[in-house]
């Protein structure tokens, strides 16, 4: 088939390399300059594992090709994906600019039969505005061309995108014409293993399903910080908990780790777009509420940690942190909680070093000067008087813990991820803190 994704970000790029690796003939857009000359070039310009690989090997196959021209972007595809962002407006609201404007560009420049599929993530009824701005530059133009609207929200996770598109739990489609739910299961038998994977629904409940999934996945983790949280003053262990919980098939182990707060650029913008659609219809979501001030407050848990150990006042204290990524396997820095971590160690006088395996380069783009960055993860701890842990890399799971004693000014480590065991990290002679752990 013939495919345009329009926006070649984490979700479009992922979706233009799967879908050309079963076959199909993609064309990638994006607006920005620099990032079509990166793909063209073979580079990729994410971190996102077996992306590079195979992006190259279908490049190299001529069955994915990337432009800056909308023009030829359009008159491409039969299917059109729409994968630009949806960042948070002032209000919390998605902010649909983008999302509008490729919906023009469509209605500017087709000259036949199209299905636009949303791949982004947009509030319920942003189909009709789509819809809409399509059909209002057709009419600018004099023409009446058909044209179908599909939601189909991408559920993959950053850092196993690949894994996550190529065979995915579900795959839901939105669409109200038989033509168009035709065409979405041909395109997606590939993805299809062993069973029926395609939800299909009406479009604005593939709309609400998307959010829906996000908010009830960042309530799981904001309930177990708040339950770590809890455990701490009961002198309970949450890893237990989590356990004695997780067995539950009705619970189940995956999406249960207290940490630092969620971070990324979808829980956090999501669960707030969710509420802003809600108050706008008079309603408000009181336990996402709640979600995003336990988060809020999670984010800074380390630093009162830190402060409860060394007094307020940390002018003259130097830290290491490991890891800066919102997540393991990704340089994505959006929303991530290392960020409030080390603005809360530097508003308190502090300094820091970090390591990361990836995300080093985002970073700097967005602290700078204000922190040092070290090329591994024992050059951090040089006089540091502790070590912070804010990304759970495979890296740090197994260190050399007499180097890293050797190193600090005193054994102590806060560790944000809760990577090692207490009672042994005691008997290495250690003052270890996690989160909720006894
Ligand atoms: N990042 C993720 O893990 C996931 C993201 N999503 C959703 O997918 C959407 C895209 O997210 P990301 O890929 O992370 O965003 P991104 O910011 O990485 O990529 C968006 C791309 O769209 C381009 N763009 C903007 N307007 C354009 C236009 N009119 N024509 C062509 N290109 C244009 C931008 O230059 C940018 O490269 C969002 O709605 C997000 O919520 C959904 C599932 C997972
Ligand atoms: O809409 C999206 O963009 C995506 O958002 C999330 O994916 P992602 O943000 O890539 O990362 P997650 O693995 O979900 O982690 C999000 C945050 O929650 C935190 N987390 C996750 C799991 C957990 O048990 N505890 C926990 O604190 C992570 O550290 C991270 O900061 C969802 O998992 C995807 O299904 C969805 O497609």
């Amino acid at each position: 088939m013939k495919i345009t994704v329009v926006g070649s970000g984490y979700v479009g790029l992922v979706t233009g390399a799967c879908l050309a690796e079963v076959g199909n003939d993609v064309l990638c857009l994006d607006l920005d300059p620099r990032k079509i000359a990166t793909l063209r070039e073979g580079g990729i310009p994410i971190y996102e594992p077996g992306l590079e690989d195979m992006v190259r090997r279908n490049a190299a196959a001529a069955r994915l090709r990337f432009t800056t021209s909308v023009e030829e972007a359009v008159e491409h595809g039969t299917i059109q994906f729409i994968a630009v962002g949806t960042p948070p407006g002032e209000d919390g609201s998605a902010d649909l600019q983008y999302v509008v404007a490729a919906a023009r560009n469509i209605g500017r420049y087709m000259d036949g039969y199209k299905l636009v599929v949303d791949k982004s993530t947009v509030p319920v009824g942003t189909a009709d505005r789509v819809r809409a701005a399509i059909a209002e530059e057709l009419t600018a133009r004099g023409l009446k061309l058909h044209f179908d609207m599909v939601s189909n929200p991408e559920f993959l996770k950053e850092g196993a995108a690949i894994e996550d598109f190529m065979r995915p739990d579900r795959i839901v489609i939105g669409a109200d014409s038989e033509q168009a739910r035709d065409t979405m299961r041909q395109l997606y038998r590939p993805f299809q293993r062993n069973h029926e994977r395609l939800i299909v629904m009406d479009v604005r409940s593939a709309e609400l399903t998307k959010y829906a999934a996000n908010a009830m996945l960042a309530t799981r983790i904001s309930f177990m910080n708040e339950l770590a949280n809890l455990a701490e003053l009961l002198d309970a262990d949450i890893e237990q908990v989590r356990q004695g919980i997780g067995a539950d098939p009705r619970i189940g182990y995956h999406f249960l780790y207290p940490g630092v707060g969620y971070g990324g650029s979808c829980f956090p913008k999501d669960v707030s777009a969710l509420r802003r659609t809600a108050a706008e219809h008079g309603m408000e979501m009181q336990l996402l509420g709640a979600v995003e001030q336990v988060n809020a407050l999670q984010k800074q848990r380390l630093v009162n940690k830190v402060e409860r150990h060394f007094g307020a006042d940390l002018c003259g204290r130097h830290f290491a942190l490991w890891g800066l990524a919102f997540k393991p396997n990704t340089d994505d820095m959006r929303e991530a909680p290392s960020l409030d971590i080390i603005d809360g160690l530097l508003a308190r006088g502090a300094t820091v070093t970090a390591y990361d395996p990836v995300a080093i380069h985002e970073a700097k783009k967005l602290l700078g000067e204000r922190i040092r960055y070290a090329a591994n993860p024992m050059a951090a701890l040089d006089g540091a008087d502790a070590l912070l842990i804010a990304t759970e890399w495979k890296e740090f799971r197994s260190p050399d813990f007499e180097a890293i004693r050797a190193k600090l000014r005193q054994p102590l480590i806060f560790d944000g991820r809760n990577l090692y065991e207490p009672a042994a990290m005691r008997e290495l002679g250690f003052d270890y803190e996690a989160i909720g752990r006894r």
